[in-house]
This record gives structure tokens, sequence and C-alpha cells, in this order.
């Protein structure tokens, strides 16, 4: 798969400066990218132009090497995780909300069963416990990991993720990088993080 940016310009306000100038990418299977740059120059901006949410306003984005015209989208979706930084699964204990994503009809094939979650969590370092907490009372961190596990799980061949070690220790890093990471999927991640930074094959500053 790829992935192609090619001159985009943005911005969300047409009378103001783009935000993006002449915004131009290629990526493909296996890279790791971390796009890296100050609050509000744009990074999880590009993740909403990749996604449909936003158009160019000039240049071309290309999903293997057609436009994002409304099939081509559908199935750059298909292909598409996307894990925010503040994960919000609602009101519920972690065991019920948990499934929610899986609902979605281009996930459904994937909805595991709660053995494979609890593995999962395992191997990144969530206690079982969890499981039966209220979502919304678990910390920064352990949102976070819960939102990388259900990334894990859909297996998709993109994934964006954003921020994805902003509030997780060395050892959980390590794990999620281990754990997402595959050598084959093309992972684009916003990060401010040096040690994740020093991980992506290709990092992008946006000004
Ligand atoms: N839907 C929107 N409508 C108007 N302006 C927006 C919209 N979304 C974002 N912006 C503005 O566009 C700029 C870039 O936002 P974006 O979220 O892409 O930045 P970012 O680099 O991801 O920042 P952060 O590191 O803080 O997450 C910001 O000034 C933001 O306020």
């Amino acid at each position: 798969m790829e992935i192609t940016f090619s001159n985009v310009d943005f911005a969300y306000d047409k009378a103001a400066k783009p935000l993006l100038k002449k915004f131009s990418l290629k990526v493909k299977d296996g890279d790791l990218i971390g796009i890296k740059g100050p609050s509000g120059a744009g990074k999880t901006t590009l993740f909403r132009l990749l996604l449909g949410f936003e158009i160019p306003d000039s240049g071309t984005i290309l999903f293997n090497d057609k436009p994002l015209e409304p099939f081509q989208l559908q199935l750059l979706r298909k292909e598409t995780t996307w894990v925010p930084q503040d994960l919000d699964l609602g009101e519920g204990k972690l065991s019920e909300v948990f499934y929610f994503p899986f609902t979605f009809a281009a996930n459904r094939s994937k909805s595991p069963d709660e053995m494979k979650v609890l593995s999962t969590f395992e191997a990144l370092g969530l206690p079982k416990s969890v499981w039966q907490e209220e979502f919304t009372n678990l910390s920064t961190g352990q949102r976070q990991r819960v939102g990388l596990a259900i990334a894990y799980l859909m297996d998709k061949n993109i994934m964006l993720l954003d921020e994805p070690t902003s509030a997780l220790d060395e050892a959980s890093k390590e794990k999620i990088r281990n754990l997402l990471f595959d050598g084959k999927r093309i992972i684009l991640s916003t990060s401010h993080d040096p040690w994740w930074l020093d991980r992506c094959s290709k990092i992008i500053e946006l000004k």
C-alpha cells in the first residue's frame, strides 16, 4: 500500500495563511512515520485530510496511486485505524464499552473473544483487573493502552496514532512498539516523544 501527499495546501480559515503549504510525503508498507511539530502546527489535520474529513485547497492525496474519490476513500478507511490521544469509549465498565468500535460493519469480523483481549492487555502491561473497572476511572495511560489494544486487535494495514506514548513509561512504550510495529503495516504517528521519534523510520517536521 502507498499513501502520497503531493503539494497539499490547506487552511481551515480560507482568508488566513495556510496551515499546510505544499506538504508532500510518500509512505509505503513497513514505514513508521513520526510527525512532530509545535502544538497547532497541523499534525492531527494531516490525519483528518487523509481520512477525507477535510479536503485540500490544492494539491492531491493518493491512496495506491489513485485520488481519494469516494470509492478510494472508502477502501482507505476500511484499511485504517485511528487511535486518538485521549480515547473516549463513554460510560460503563471496560468489559461493556470495549466492543463498541467492533460494532461497525468494517470491524465486526475482527471482534476478539475475551481471552484474546486479556492476553493483549497482558502484552501491554495492563492488569486484568481493568476489565471490570469503569472505563472513565482508568488512568490516562491505561486508557491510552486500551486504545492501542483495540488498534492491535483490529489488525489494520494502516494505523494513525496520536501521541501514542504520551502517557506511558518506557517499559510500556517498548511493549507497544513491539506489538504494533510488524514491519509490514504503515504507521503514521504524531509525537513529541524523543524515545518514539528515535524509533521511527522517518520524521516529518511541521513548523
Ligand atoms: N475543525 C477545525 N476548525 C477550525 N480550526 C481548526 C479545526 N481543527 C483544528 N483547527 C486549528 O488548526 C490548527 C492545527 O490543529 P491540529 O489539531 O492539526 O494541530 P496539532 O499539530 O495536531 O496540535 P497538537 O500538538 O496540540 O495536537 C490549530 O490552530 C487548531 O486550532
